[in-house]
């Protein structure tokens, strides 16, 4: 292993930098070379790679985003698209690449790997849905973001005696509606782990408003429905008014939080010393506080599973 690549794709997640970073200077520790590719598999079929330096990765560790540039490619999914990306790899002489993203941007980096070229993957997305870890980068500064405007929005809420239903991120996953919820008082949470009934969210706005407490947070996971089919089901149900806030992309930027910094700098190191050991086809997970490298396959076997007993609790102290 002498020379190796690093990009970062999919959905933007906070810590992202911190994990090229830790990337870049454990290469260049353990006297490898590196590049940069620009914009995910985009650029990866395009060949834009740019070579990194100690310094390119500097001041970089505090900032949201990736200064790589992330994308989504379609082209990429095909068999022809993963053939340019080798061909571009060959002809720059790289051995081995690490892929920072989610679980779509490993199952494109599984099939480089089955295509003969050594990947690894870094877990990187706010949504915390990878199976094969218990953490991914991104997701607990996404979860103080969250709770960060939703304590905002409970203010106005308990001020105008409202009702206020908060849309928040992660895919099929309830990860970020569950601590989020539970952590800023939820009386409602809605996640798609869990069968979830309208009148029973109903019957809790009814349980505060019997008690005097007359304004209520319901957080709905947008893998469960829009806050805005939320807002009408309710609206049917009871003739009750809502407010809806769409948190949107508020919770994919930001400066990581130090947990982040700290999984971002040891994955990415460890990424780097898998490669230089020789493995391939295997992603770097945090299980029982342990880093761990299941192969992309039996990472994949499993489902990424979601805390139901966070939920029960939630549910019963929040009300
Ligand atoms: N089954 C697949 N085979 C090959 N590449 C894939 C596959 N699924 C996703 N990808 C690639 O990974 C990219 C990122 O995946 P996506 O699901 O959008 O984000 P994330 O990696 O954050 O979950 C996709 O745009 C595509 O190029
Ligand atoms: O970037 P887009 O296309 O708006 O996608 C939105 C999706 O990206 C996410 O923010 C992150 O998901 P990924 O990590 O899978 O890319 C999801 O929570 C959300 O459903
Ligand atoms: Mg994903």
């Amino acid at each position: 292993m002498k020379k190796i690549a690093v990009l970062t794709s999919g959905g933007d997640a906070p810590g992202m930098n911190a994990a090229i970073r830790a990337v870049v200077r454990r290469a260049i520790y353990n006297d490898l070379e590196v590049y940069g590719v620009r914009h995910g598999y985009v650029g990866l079929m395009e060949g834009d790679f740019i070579k990194m330096e100690l310094g390119s990765v500097g001041d970089i560790i505090h900032r949201g985003g990736t200064i790589l540039r992330s994308a989504r490619s379609e082209e990429f999914k095909t068999v022809e698209g993963q053939q340019k990306a080798i061909k571009q790899l060959k002809d720059a002489e790289i051995d081995g690449l690490v892929v920072i993203g989610g679980d779509g941007s490993f199952m494109g980096a599984g099939k480089l790997t089955e295509q003969g070229f050594p990947t690894i993957g870094v877990p990187g997305t706010i949504d915390n849905d990878i199976s094969g870890t218990d953490y991914s980068i991104g997701f607990d500064t996404a979860v103080n973001t969250v709770i960060e405007a939703i304590d905002k929005i409970r203010d106005t809420a308990y001020s105008h005696e409202r009702i206020c239903i908060v849309e928040v991120m992660g895919r099929n996953a309830g990860d970020i509606a569950l601590w989020t919820g539970l952590t800023s008082g939820a009386e409602s949470i809605l996640i798609p782990e869990a069968t979830y009934d309208f009148d029973d969210v109903m019957n809790r706005i009814r349980h505060g408003q019997e008690r005097g407490k007359m304004h209520s947070i319901i957080v709905v996971a947008e893998g469960v429905c829009s806050g805005e089919e939320l807002k009408k089901e309710i609206k049917e149900r009871s003739n009750l008014d809502t407010n809806v806030i769409v948190l949107g992309y508020l919770q994919r930027g930001g400066s990581p939080t130090a947990y982040d910094r700290m999984m971002a700098s040891r994955m990415g190191g460890k990424a780097v010393d898998l490669l230089i050991e020789g493995q391939k086809g295997v992603m770097v997970g945090w299980k029982n506080a342990q880093l761990v490298s299941p192969s992309f396959e039996e990472a994949a076997k499993g489902k990424h599973k979601i805390n139901l007993d966070d939920y029960d609790l939630a549910r019963s102290i929040s009300i």
